[in-house]
Formats: structure tokens, sequence, C-alpha cells
């Protein structure tokens, strides 16, 4: 478990996530929240549809995540992004081949991304479902060799990034920019609300 900067005092919710994307659009919402560790296996079942995949991993991330929480009546957040294309579900490249044949299949053309996000306390569960469509422009050969060389593709669904350097692909973004990038701010402040959870308290006393 580690601090998020502002978790000085006690945390509004956990966030079970390494990413730290995932931590960055949290603290700037203004959520106080310490992170914990989940490992789950991130394996598509046998008929799953994207939608039904990333809500089942945000519940398994957040429930995995209970059993590291500072308090027992401390809220757990997971979240899980996928990429989808003709239908497919596109998730992290395992090496530079992988991350090449997704953006050679992604570039020029409209795909999903779906993040679902979940929110669990032990008794109570509540999921969200972000949707967006993301055009990506032509990409030559080199720009993909350059882009993989940066290390940015490597970590994340697809391959790329909207807010990095991946972010010059992006010609069209319908939906959430928040939810691409891996945390959809809207839902998330939406499930924070279901369960009474009023960080928006600690807006009037955040240095911005
Ligand atoms: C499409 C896209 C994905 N991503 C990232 C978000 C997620 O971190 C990652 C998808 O992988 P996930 O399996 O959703 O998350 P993760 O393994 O990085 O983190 P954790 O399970 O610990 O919460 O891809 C971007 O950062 N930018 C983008 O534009």
């Amino acid at each position: 478990m580690s601090d998020s900067p502002l978790s000085s005092e006690s945390p509004d919710l956990c966030l079970a996530s390494g990413s730290p994307r995932r931590q960055a659009l949290l603290t700037r919402m203004g959520v106080r929240f310490v992170t914990v560790a989940q490992d789950v296996d991130e394996q598509v079942l046998a008929d799953e549809s994207p939608e039904v995949f990333v809500i089942r991993l945000a519940l398994e991330k957040a429930r995995a995540g209970l059993s590291g929480r500072p308090t027992p009546d401390t809220p757990v957040l997971g979240a899980d992004t996928a990429v989808v294309i003709d239908d497919e579900i596109l998730g992290k490249p395992q090496d530079a081949d992988a991350a090449r044949a997704m953006l050679e299949r992604l570039a020029g053309r409209t795909h999903r991304v779906l993040t679902g996000v979940a929110l669990v306390d032990g008794e109570q569960e509540a999921t969200r479902l972000s949707l967006s469509s993301v055009s990506l422009r032509m990409i030559d050969p080199a720009e993909i060799e350059a882009y993989w060389a940066s290390g940015e593709p490597a970590d994340k669904a697809g391959a790329y990034a909207i807010q990095g350097l991946g972010g010059v692909f992006v010609e069209q973004l319908e939906g959430s920019y928040s939810g691409v990038m891996g945390l959809p701010l809207f839902e998330t402040h939406d499930l924070l609300g279901e369960f009474g959870i009023a960080y928006q308290r600690h807006w009037a006393t955040e240095a911005r």
C-alpha cells in the first residue's frame, strides 16, 4: 500500500491499480486515496463481450484490493481498459512485433475504447462503463518504429497513449478522454456519489 499526495488524512477510498494514469486522474479529481496491490488474470473468457470483460475485470481488481485496505470500511475502486477493433480485444502488447501489429491495424481506422470502473466495500458493489470511439490517422512504418522506441506503447492497451506522444495519431475522439486514458472522470464521480463519498469537500482546501 502506498500513499497518494493527498492522503495525510483518512482516505476516501483505495485504488486497486498500479497504473500511474489512474492515480493521476484520481488525484486530478481531488479524491484522497491510497493504492493497494491487485494481481488479476486478464485473460478474456470464451464468448465474453468487451463490455462484459472490462466490467468483470474492474470488479475483480476492486475485490482483490479489499484485503489490502487500511480499514474495514474503506471502499475500493478498480478499473480496466480495452481497445476493440473488428470485435477483437487488444490488450497491452507483449513485444515490439505485437505493438507494430496493433498500430498497423488501428492506423487509418476507427476503433472503440471501453473502460469499466467498479467500486466495492465488501457489501455493496457498483459498476459503470465508459464507451469511446477513436479514429487514428495513417501511421507510416518509420513512425511506428520511432514510437515503439519511445517506450510509451509497452504498457498501454492497443499500444498507444492518447495522453502522450500517441496523441499525434488521434484524428478524432468521440466519448471520454479520461476514459480512454484509463479512468473516466464522469463515471467515477457518479460511482462515488452512489456510495455517498463526498470527495468534493476537499476542493476548497486544495492548492491548485
Ligand atoms: C488506449 C489507452 C490506454 N492507456 C492505458 C490505460 C491502462 O493503464 C492501460 C490498459 O491496461 P489495464 O489492464 O486496463 O490497466 P493496467 O494494467 O495499466 O493497470 P491496473 O490493472 O493496475 O489498474 O492502458 C493509456 O494510458 N492511454 C490510452 O490512450
